[in-house]
């Protein structure tokens, strides 16, 4: 029996636990649950010439749809699965056309950062990233997926993108509200859990601070606010394997939180910042000048203190920030503000 047979073989229960984006599928066509009803492959055979007239097909076209949409839901899984377990970039040249001495390889559950002067390349290398670049960018690397060039299909497809990238416009033009929003995204990666929406938006609102609920419209979120659910959703919807984020320094979210969250879904991270916090909080980064990397600084111990130390003076900002936005005063000695944190100083290094 093949898949299709398979299928139209089960009662509606059966469907809605192996196949549930088959439900909606059938009820676009009017096949329903009604009470008695056995199974929508039943219903179908018991379907006259005038109630296929009523939906504009027939039988044939009909099962040619079903097996055009089992195919699809059959590419979505299988891009879902793409293992992708290692990204290596291979250098290019500068912006005077030295040649970029680089070989990197990222791993999954990795975060690197770039780092680097204004106008130095760090987008420019996010970019690469995002096109899986093969010397036909104005910087000439190359990206290698697993070791290899990326065949074809996977560079150019849209629904099979390997790359997820956060860019710095969050802005939203689509008059809905978070919870329909985040159910459309669902519905086009054929998700059908309600428990997914939830936990995006709690999420979204643990990062975020100033809480949205389902019922927000997604054009009154704050810029800090789209940033969050927009990290939330890739950490949740999105199949892709590696995540770009371009700055998300002034976005007033909780930092750590963002990238402990896309490391813990194994994710590959890339992070373009000028934020030391971020930097450091990094298992890695690249430092860019004048178009090429320069050179690759890995995370340790002294760092990672020195990191500790900048997270309780960013901590009191953060606690300044909260205070000023409710509308207090900031005085001097204010308990859990300045004295605590001023007595102690930054190790030199
Ligand atoms: N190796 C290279 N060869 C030629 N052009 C390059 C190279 N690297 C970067 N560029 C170009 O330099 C310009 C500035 O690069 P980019 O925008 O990536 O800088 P940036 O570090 O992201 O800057 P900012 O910090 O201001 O966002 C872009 O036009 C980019 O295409």
């Amino acid at each position: 029996m093949n898949q299709c047979d398979y299928l139209l073989s089960l009662s509606w229960e059966e469907l809605c636990s192996e196949a549930p984006q088959l439900i909606d599928f059938f009820r676009g066509y009017g096949i329903d649950s009604a009470p008695g009803a056995p199974s929508p492959g039943h219903q179908i055979e018991a379907m006259g010439e005038d109630d296929f007239l009523d939906i504009g097909l027939t039988k044939g076209q009909l099962l040619r749809n079903l097996r055009d949409f089992l195919e699809k839901i059959d590419d979505m899984t299988r891009a879902g699965q793409k293992d992708v377990r290692e990204l290596s970039l291979l250098g290019g040249h500068d912006k005077d056309g030295i040649p970029e001495d680089l070989v990197i390889t990222l791993r999954r559950g990795e975060i690197t950062g770039i780092v680097g002067p204004t106008g130095s390349g760090k987008s420019r290398l996010l970019a690469d990233i995002e096109w899986l670049a093969q010397e036909d960018t104005p910087t000439g690397r190359r990206v290698l997926i697993n070791g290899e060039p990326p065949d074809p299909e996977l560079r150019f497809s849209i629904e099979h993108r390997i790359v997820a990238q956060l860019s710095q416009n969050m802005n939203f033009v689509m008059d809905t509200t978070v919870g329909e929003f985040l159910k459309l995204h669902a519905e086009s990666r054929m998700i059908d859990e309600p428990r997914i929406i939830e936990n995006i938006i709690t999420m979204a609102n643990e990062l975020a601070g100033e809480p949205c609920t389902a019922e927000t419209a997604v054009t009154a979120l704050s810029g800090g606010q789209s940033r969050a659910l927009m990290i939330a959703d890739t950490a949740y919807l999105s199949t892709s394997p590696i995540v770009l984020i371009d700055e998300i320094e002034n976005a007033g979210i909780d930092k750590r939180k963002a990238l402990d969250l896309l490391c813990s879904r194994e994710k590959i991270v890339l992070i373009a910042t000028h934020d030391p916090l971020l930097a450091l909080m990094c298992s890695q980064r690249l430092v860019i000048r004048n178009g090429a990397v320069q050179k690759i600084i890995a995370a340790d111990r002294d760092e990672q203190d020195q990191l500790e130390s900048l997270l309780q003076i960013d901590s009191v900002i953060q606690e300044l920030r909260r205070r000023i936005r409710a509308g207090e005063r900031i005085r001097e000695g204010a308990p859990g503000i300045l004295p605590d944190i001023l007595g102690k100083p930054l190790h030199e290094g």
